[in-house]
């Protein structure tokens, strides 16, 4: 059966496909204004009319009744001030229909008529039709309830109802049934609970109750004075005999003016203070009224409700409502995971640390040990007396006893009153990303960015909020699990945010590490309009990129500003309650994280170039979702710049080969201590936190951009605003003025070694390589170097240093 009508279904679906060339014009009903006035007052019109043939018929219609049967007689004469149609409508509506309930349909054509005339909100219209029907029933029965025959009151049908319920639930089922029907209108019009009922009976109890004891004290004379007075002065005070008839509550004015008589009894002086009568002032009780003023709504913020209301929130993840999440069972699973106790070790361990200490005559009076995935911390309480420094100063000492590398003392644990001495486990654990991805600690975190970084030394998963950081600087020497640790911060932010919320902006100038993303280029990935790969490269094109970002700040600070929001997470709160309207230029923000693989490099070839808009966006992108996370093999510090450092509060070290290096990412030593493998020290800017970063292997992240990229995307990668660089522009007229800061410096450069090539400049000057060549073409215009000759270097025309001062201070004189 159910076979059969859907094939019928189907066929006459199919049906108007087969002509599918008969395209009949729908006709429009679209009213024009004009023809809406002429509609609404007709609608007026008659609406009037029905009210005053309904209010004639009341007086006339018993004697309409015998000459209604001649309508439309033009001869009969009817009473009715509408005459014969007024009669047979009234009739109609009244007699035959509703009864006096009827009178509402006259106005509901009324407000019908008003609101086509003045264009209103059609579904209120709507809803007053609704009600006032619904009314005109319920009032019909309940009239008609009073009455046994058919009149006035409540119509035809309010008696024939009346009847018919009457016969099936009788007299009291009726009543009920009224009620019932009363009790619903109520509560879906006026949104009346029981709660509420409740409270209004409360409230009229209090209020009634505390009327009656204002009314009781205004019965009892009551005294009041100054002080409060002991008894003895209360003793006193009736002796000086203020009649009591003639103190009445009373209130003083300040500036009257007072007697005070000094009395004296027992050593005792009290002053008491009689009120001049007339001076007083009579004040009933007063009842604070406390009216809680709701702030009025603006009329934006009543149209956002109403969008709301009606669309529900803006949901950014729309456009990719299907996106999936990916699956934790992408991540491997690790046979060496979680922690084996090893008790020989850690008593061998806690022993040969014992002795050493004793062997620098420092006492412990206890030991505790907790176990990590890679290292074991001890925690010791050295015995009354014992410097810090001491134990401090021992560190190289007591790693040789112990025989390991990796060898960590914190003295003291911050926060705790004792001395940790970090041992590393013969056999260390692996943290698999899975692990950590799989926590409750991650999976149920609100943070705006959550990255799951690996575990503590107390096995705890560890994960924070890159949004806080706000910006990441990474640093290790080369093969310690520093691109592992980026793979682990892409993985959690892919695992945990959707392509609409969060956007990445690759930076690998290695060309192989992050090359696995470009799969989910249309999904995560941010490029230059211009760029074919979203996965940058080229060290120019990095210079374009950060300062298309800078761009892209710029204008994200202005569209805060103008949204009244401090923040991203301010503004896009607003933006999906609807708001801020996208056609005044607003849009939902994503995070847009940028991540340098090999900074190092960016910064040797290109120097201040990306130097200055790394520390602009480190400056001020927090607040609109802009975070940098960069990294780097080489800590030196003409690679971490003093400016970059400022800048970058949150760092890890992974393990690093010299103190010098340690000092430079951490201020202080610890990162040359580290075991490698993902060992790592995070700090957020106070105390150092020793972490086994999660492990993510190639193939783990190649399974999961692939998973992502199997699904639909968006048409294009996120678009970073046009970036015009100067790369361009050889113009030969430039101005004296308008030449670089380092313009006299690169030309004495030059000068003095005869080569003009741009990468001379670039090299000495540690410029970019866009600078360097506006420099050359400046120092052409000046003729200081010649033309471009190919890949030659270009000859330089000023033959020595005295030569180049005499040509510059020639053109100052011009
Ligand atoms: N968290 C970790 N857990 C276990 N092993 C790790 C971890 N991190 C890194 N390793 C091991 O160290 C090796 C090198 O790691 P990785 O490639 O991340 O180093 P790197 O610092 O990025 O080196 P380079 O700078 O040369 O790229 C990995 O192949 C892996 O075997």
């Amino acid at each position: 059966m159910a076979k059969k009508t859907t094939k019928k279904k189907t066929t006459t679906k199919a049906q108007p496909k087969a002509k599918p060339t008969a395209k009949v014009k729908k006709p429009s009903f679209k009213l024009t204004s004009q023809h809406k006035l002429i509609f609404g007052s007709l609608l007026i019109i008659i609406g009037l009319l029905l009210f005053i043939s309904f209010l004639s018929f009341v007086f006339t219609g018993k004697e309409d009744q015998s000459v209604l049967h001649n309508f439309p007689e033009r001869s009969t004469e009817y009473k009715n001030w509408a005459s014969q149609l007024g009669a047979w409508v009234s009739d109609f509506f009244i007699t035959k229909g509703f009864g006096l309930p009827s009178f509402i349909f006259s106005g509901l054509i009324f407000l019908s008529g008003v609101y086509v005339t003045l264009n209103l909100n059609k579904a209120k219209l709507r809803k007053h039709w609704i009600w006032g029907t619904l009314i005109v029933i319920w009032l019909s029965i309940l009239f008609g309830f009073f009455t046994h025959k058919f009149d006035l009151l409540g119509g035809t049908i309010g008696f024939e109802m009346n009847t018919f319920f009457q016969d099936y639930i009788g007299k009291i089922g009726t009543v009920l049934l009224l009620v019932f029907g009363l009790i619903a209108y109520l509560a879906i019009r006026f949104k009346v609970t029981g709660e509420s009922i409740l409270n209004t009976f409360k409230r009229a109890k209090t209020s009634i109750k505390e009327d009656l004891k204002s009314e009781e004290k205004e019965k009892e004379p009551t005294i009041i004075f100054d002080n409060n007075l002991t008894e003895e002065a209360e003793a006193i005070k009736s002796a000086f005999e203020i009649p009591l008839e003639k103190t009445e509550p009373t209130i003083t004015k300040h500036s009257a003016p007072t007697t005070k008589t000094e009395v004296k009894a027992e050593n005792l002086t009290m002053e008491v203070t009689e009120k001049p009568k007339e001076e007083t002032v009579d004040v009933p009780e007063l009842k604070v009224e406390v009216e809680a003023i709701e702030e009025e709504k603006s009329e934006a913020d009543n149209l956002s409700d109403k969008l709301v209301e009606d669309f529900g929130q803006f949901d950014p993840t729309l456009e990719l409502s299907k996106y999936q999440f990916p699956p934790l069972d992408l991540l491997k699973k690790y046979d060496n995971e979680g922690i084996s106790i090893d008790q020989e070790e850690l008593e061998e361990n806690k022993n040969r640390i014992v002795e050493t200490l004793n062997n620098y005559k420092i006492g412990i009076s206890s030991i505790k040990a907790t176990i990590g995935p890679t290292v074991t911390l001890y925690e010791i309480v050295p015995e009354a007396g014992i410097r810090i420094s001491k134990i401090k100063n021992l560190e190289d000492d007591i790693a040789l006893s112990l025989a390991a590398l990796g060898i960590r003392i914190i003295a003291p644990i911050p926060g705790k009153g004792t001395i940790g001495i970090e041992v590393p486990n013969k056999n260390s654990t692996i943290v698999s990303m899975r692990s950590v991805i799989a926590s409750q600690k991650f999976q149920k975190s609100e943070m705006q960015l959550p990255i799951a970084f690996g575990k503590t030394i107390s096995n705890e998963t560890f994960v924070v909020d890159l949004a806080k950081m706000p910006h990441l600087l990474m640093a290790g020497a080369t093969g310690q699990g520093k691109s592992v640790g980026l793979n682990a911060v892409l993985t959690s932010l892919l695992y945990k945010k959707h392509p609409a919320e969060v956007k990445f902006v690759l930076v690998d100038p290695k060309k192989v590490e992050l090359t696995l993303f470009n799969k989910i280029e249309r999904h995560y990935l941010a490029k230059l309009p211009d760029s074919e790969e979203a996965i940058i490269t080229d060290n120019t094109k990095v210079i374009n990129t950060l300062n298309s970002l800078c761009i892209e700040m710029d204008n994200r600070y202005e569209m805060l500003k103008n949204a009244f929001c401090r923040n991203i997470a301010e503004y896009n709160a607003k933006f999906k309650a609807r708001k801020l309207n996208p056609n005044d230029g607003h849009a939902f923000l994503p995070y847009i994280v940028l991540v340098v693989d090999e900074f190092a490099d960016l910064i040797m070839t290109a120097g201040k170039e990306v130097e200055t808009p790394i520390a602009r966006l480190a400056q001020l992108a927090r607040a609109i979702g802009i975070h940098l996370i960069i990294a780097t093999q080489r800590p030196s510090v003409n690679v971490i710049t003093g400016i970059i450092k400022a800048n970058f509060p949150a760092r890890i070290a992974f393990r690093v080969t010299s103190k010098i290096d340690s000092r430079t990412i951490l201020d202080g030593s610890g990162a040359d201590q580290l075991i490698g493998r993902g060992d790592m020290l995070y700090t957020q800017g106070n105390e150092l936190i020793r972490l086994q970063c999660a492990f993510v292997d190639t193939p783990e992240v190649e399974k999961i951009t692939e998973f992502i990229g199997a699904q639909k995307a968006y048409p294009d990668a996120h678009l970073l605003p046009e970036y015009v660089g100067e790369e361009g522009g050889t113009n030969l007229d430039i101005d004296i003025s308008d030449r670089d800061k380092l313009f006299r410096e690169a030309a004495e450069l030059i000068v003095t070694a005869q080569q003009g090539s741009a990468s001379l400049l670039q090299r000495k000057l540690k410029l970019g390589y866009n600078r360097a060549g506006r420099i050359i073409d400046q120092l052409e215009a000046a003729g200081i170097v010649g033309n471009f000759e190919g890949s030659k270097a270009r000859q330089v025309l000023v033959p020595d240093l005295v030569a180049l001062d005499q040509l510059l201070e020639n053109e100052n004189n011009q």
